[in-house]
């Protein structure tokens, strides 16, 4: 490789600049964001996590922006994601927590209404899985509205997998027909299905996107990939290692908040031209 080339970047890089670009100039334009691992580095207590500032900037200068909409959609219940986004007050706030289960779409909402039989199992779920953190040293349980997280990051490493392996065996006892999503440290149990892929599209729906942005780093953010439509101009990003679905991939958190800093510099330029 010559000099001159080492100091090029990379095929892809310029791809998905390009990609981005042509993202600034959709009539609508949604970004649906994953928040832990993507927009926000990964921490100990899950409270404490926030998005990098670089990215919180570029996020409120794209919100402000007309015909764009900016989204969250995780795997937190949306108390948790509403702290966390510090949208607690903000009445235009749109937010999919619980992996596509809790939805709040301004002041709209989405009422759980569990059934006797989930409320049952929940309960039960909460127990057998309460216990087994109780004896697991680090590992604590996260209560969510239609499951349970089981943590295991401040767990011995070596111990990781066992813990993954009692919690599917607790699980089980209680229910056959729980929806079980491993992630980042975490192992997660709900009683009610829905996906990142169900989330977007009610996103798409209620914002009438001509174009989505969705970025995200786990597992169950592939079911938010698998429902974008890059031929219309979707862009999906993955954030680290792993297989998946998405056209692009980025390195970690830092390189989405630098991507979302263009984002927001295209559109604002795009939405200046359009009014000149
Ligand atoms: O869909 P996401 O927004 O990526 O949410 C996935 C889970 O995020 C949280 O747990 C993860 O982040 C914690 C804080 O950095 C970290 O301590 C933990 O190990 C990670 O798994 C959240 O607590 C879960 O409810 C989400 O499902």
């Amino acid at each position: 490789m010559t000099d001159t080339a080492s100091h090029r970047p990379p095929a892809a890089a310029v791809a998905l600049v390009g990609a981005l670009q042509e993202l600034a100039r959709a009539d609508r334009l949604l970004l649906a964001l994953d928040f832990d691992g993507t927009l926000a580095p990964f921490v100990d207590v899950p409270r404490g996590a926030r998005a990098l500032p670089e990215s919180k900037a570029a996020l409120d200068r794209l919100e402000h922006l007309p015909r764009t909409w900016v989204a969250y959609v995780s795997g937190r219940p949306l108390t948790s994601l509403e702290t966390v986004t510090e949208a607690e007050a903000d009445e235009d706030a749109l937010l999919v927590g619980s992996h596509g289960v809790e939805i709040r779409f301004g002041r709209d909402g989405v009422s759980l209404d569990l059934t006797d039989d989930e409320q049952a199992t929940l309960e039960r779920l909460g127990g057998v899985l309460q216990e087994l953190v109780d004896s697991i040293p680090g590992a604590k349980l996260e209560i969510k509205p239609v499951g349970f997280g089981v943590h295991y990051r401040q767990v011995d490493p070596a111990e990781g997998r066992t813990v993954v392996a009692r919690a599917r065996e607790a699980a089980a006892g209680v229910s056959d027909a729980l929806t079980i999503r491993d992630g980042k440290d975490i192992i997660e149990f709900s009683v009610r299905g829905a996906n990142k892929g169900d989330g977007v599209e009610r996103l798409r729906e209620y914002t009438k996107a001509t174009a989505v942005l969705f970025a995200g780093d786990d597992v169950t953010d592939e079911d938010g990939f698998a429902v974008l439509r890059p031929e219309r101009g979707d862009v999906g990003i993955k954030v680290g290692a792993g297989e998946t679905a998405a056209q692009y991939r980025v390195a970690d958190e830092r390189a989405i908040a630098t991507l979302l800093g263009l984002l927001a510099q295209a559109r604002e330029a795009h939405v200046n031209s359009s009014t000149d």
